[in-house]
């Protein structure tokens, strides 16, 4: 099977670093983010000048060679806008033109853009509704990406200051997002680090950092089940101090989530120094989601 993984992802131009197993999720760490494998979810998370698209139809065939299965459920691609876009490769050039590439394999699609599409935005690209039923069990996603990163927290992520990626965990206060967890992490060298953790009941989450001051970025991203993600948006904030942070929450009917947006619509206009500058909701099939952009007032 690690083969057949090997074999996708180097059509992504990623490889694997190393693995953590539970009884029901498989986390991949890989050198430009993260891949996570249970029964029936696929999770590939890429950065850089990756080709992830690239994995789709592969992996559409090993999921019906292994398993059997021909029917997908539903399937979300999503990124924020690029830093760099002319240094993207095709079919990641435009959001465009990856709509169209996903189009291809899957029919005409749903897309969005949400926030500034001239600033700080979020694309995100769905299937339109199928004949079959999409996901039914409590499905929820949330997800922050960081920028304007002060250099003093970013210093945790050098190998000069941290010893390898368990002295980083603990000396950033990653360790205390969300305690118990397995985590399986990596220091890059000379800098740049990842990190999944695994709690019980497939329940992930995944943060990458990339520290250089130029281009300097966090993603975190969970799937643990809350009926309110404020504590945790603060924890994560405290930990990075962004500047600016985009903040997705994804939640279907079945989930506890599900009436989150509603709270953060009434209630999440400001959350500690953040002052939110864009809101954003939506109702796209089953799920409702949020997209909500926030300002540090005191950087
Ligand atoms: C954490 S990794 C990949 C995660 C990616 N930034 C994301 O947000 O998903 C990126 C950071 O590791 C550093 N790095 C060092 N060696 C690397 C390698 N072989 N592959 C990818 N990143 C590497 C980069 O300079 C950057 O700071």
């Amino acid at each position: 099977m690690r083969a057949d993984w090997e074999s996708i992802l180097s059509l992504v131009n990623c490889e694997i670093i190393s693995v953590t197993k539970s009884d029901s999720l498989d986390s991949y760490v890989l050198s430009e983010s993260s891949m996570f494998v249970s029964k029936d979810r696929f999770i590939l998370k890429t950065c850089g000048t990756t080709t992830l698209l690239h994995a789709i139809k592969p992996l559409i065939q090993l999921v019906k060679n292994v398993c059997g299965f021909d029917t997908i459920a539903d399937i979300f691609f999503s990124r924020k806008n690029f830093e760099r876009p002319c240094d993207q490769i095709a079919p990641h050039t435009s959001f465009p033109e990856e709509v169209d590439w996903l189009n291809g394999v899957f029919g005409e699609g749903i897309a969005y853009s949400f926030g500034r599409v001239n600033a700080d935005c979020w694309h995100m690209y769905t299937t339109s509704p199928q004949p079959h039923k999409g996901v039914e069990k409590p499905d929820q996603t949330v997800e922050l990406l960081m920028t304007d990163l002060d250099p003093e927290v970013m210093k945790h992520y050098y190998k000069s200051v941290s010893m390898d990626g368990k002295a980083a965990t603990k000396n950033s206060g990653i360790d205390k997002i969300l305690p118990k967890s397995v985590i399986d992490e990596h220091l890059f060298e000379p800098c740049g680090y990842s990190a999944n953790g695994i709690l019980p009941n497939g329940q992930y989450w995944t943060i990458h950092i990339t520290p250089e001051p130029e281009f300097a970025y966090v993603s975190f991203e969970t799937n643990v089940p809350l009926d309110n993600y404020k504590e945790l948006f603060q924890r994560v904030v405290d930990v990075f101090k962004p500047g600016r942070t985009s903040l997705t929450i994804f939640a279907n009917k079945t989930s506890v989530a599900k009436d989150i947006h509603l709270e953060l619509a009434d209630n999440w206009e400001t959350v500690g120094n953040y002052q939110r500058t864009d809101f954003n909701m939506a109702i796209v099939k089953d799920y409702n989601l949020s997209y909500s952009f926030y300002k540090n007032t005191y950087s």
